[in-house]
């Protein structure tokens, strides 16, 4: 039963992406935790007292000397994803997006809510286990599409398991705990790459957007974001600051864009309740904040955007890419203390995408 909310469905086609929303900013000079992956065997213990602080403190960080995927796995991911973004829309669109299985497709149709209109982008979203079934198919060009983007996938799997093997150990889990709730080799591993790029601005500088990406949490576990060197605009507000909605008026961060490092941040939906009766008894379950809930608040997660340039910056198109770690759908969150009712992973995922892709919520 839900109480308190209404969904309201908006014609998400009627909105224009460039429309200017002014919103107050801050910057802060907040030091960025850069932690170097270098000799990971040898450095372990440090690396994952490294992680584990930057996880608690902040909810993001950037790494930097890891071994996979490499600096040059990463740029032949931009070069293909450019040679995918070039094809025609007709092309493209033979896969669309599909909000309830989130893969394919989409162009200027994604709406945060934080803004109120679509980022002026289009993305293209990949789920390992749909492989077969839902990732285009011969394309013109690009045969090698479907091979780079499978081996891509499965080495930022690997590393995204190596840093999620710290945080089991840190909540008292077992080792395999959060690689078995993210098997790629599972029939339904909904681990998801999505390739973006942000449309080149053009046109008159008052038509010019604010904001290429708007304020959101990611409703994953983890997400690993890889920049393009010269496509700045990154902004990081960590959970822990942003106590106004969306985060707005709160302290930013900028993360300079650089090819070869990866930028992790620690996902959550936004957050809405509902209640049950749970035990004889009315209880309210907040939905969202995955990791944050997992680990009982005590990681944090973490608001960001992406800044539109202004008119003497670089106005071209801006690529980037990200890893999002989405556990199983019939695994339960639920942290060592049970500070929350436990929540299956399709729960937290379904009602998240009700709210990025379309809906609005306006509390009664
Ligand atoms: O393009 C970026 O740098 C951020 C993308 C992002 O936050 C997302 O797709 O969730
Ligand atoms: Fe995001």
């Amino acid at each position: 039963m839900t109480l308190g909310t209404l969904i309201r469905i908006r014609n998400i086609s009627k909105l224009s992406p460039f429309r200017m929303i002014v919103a107050p900013v801050t910057m802060s000079n907040r030091p960025v935790s850069r932690i170097s992956l270098r000799d990971f065997d040898a450095r372990k213990d440090q690396i994952g007292k490294e992680l584990i602080e930057a996880a608690e403190n902040v909810g993001f960080f950037i790494l930097v000397d890891q071994e996979r995927p490499s600096k040059q796995e990463i740029e032949e991911m931009f070069d293909l994803s450019a040679k995918y973004f070039v094809l025609p829309d007709n092309v493209k669109s033979q896969y669309p997006f599909i909000r309830e299985q989130n893969s394919g497709w989409e162009k200027d149709a994604q709406i945060r809510p934080s803004t109120g209109v679509a980022d002026p982008k289009e993305s293209l979203q990949l789920q390992y286990f749909r492989r077969n079934t839902y990732w285009p198919k011969d394309l013109p060009d690009i045969p090698e599409f479907h091979g780079t983007c499978l081996k891509f996938m499965e080495s930022v799997q690997d590393l995204s398991m190596k840093i999620l093997s710290f945080f089991a150990a840190a909540l008292g889990f077992p080792p395999s705990f959060f690689s078995d709730a993210h098997d790629l080799s599972s029939e339904d591993c909904l681990s998801t790459l999505r390739l973006l790029r942000y449309h080149g601005i053009t046109g008159k500088v008052s038509d010019m957007p604010e904001w290429r990406a708007g304020a959101h949490t990611d409703f994953d576990v983890l997400t690993l974001l890889f920049q393009e060197t010269g496509g700045d605009g990154l902004e990081v507000c960590p959970g822990r600051e942003a106590h106004t909605s969306f985060a707005q008026g709160d302290d930013w961060t900028a993360v300079p864009a650089r090819t070869g490092e990866i930028t992790v941040n620690i996902g959550r939906a936004r957050r809405m309740f509902v209640f049950i009766i749970h035990r004889g008894r009315l209880t309210s379950l907040r939905l969202g904040d995955m990791l944050m809930a997992w680990s009982d608040d005590r990681f944090k997660s973490l608001y960001h955007r992406v800044k539109a340039p202004r008119p003497d910056g670089n106005l071209k198109a801006r690529n980037s890419m990200a890893y999002f770690n989405q556990p199983r759908p019939h695994i339960l969150i639920e942290g060592p203390t049970k500070k929350y009712e436990a929540l299956s992973a399709s729960q937290y995922i379904l009602n998240a995408m009700k709210r990025y892709y379309q809906p609005t919520e306006i509390p009664k």
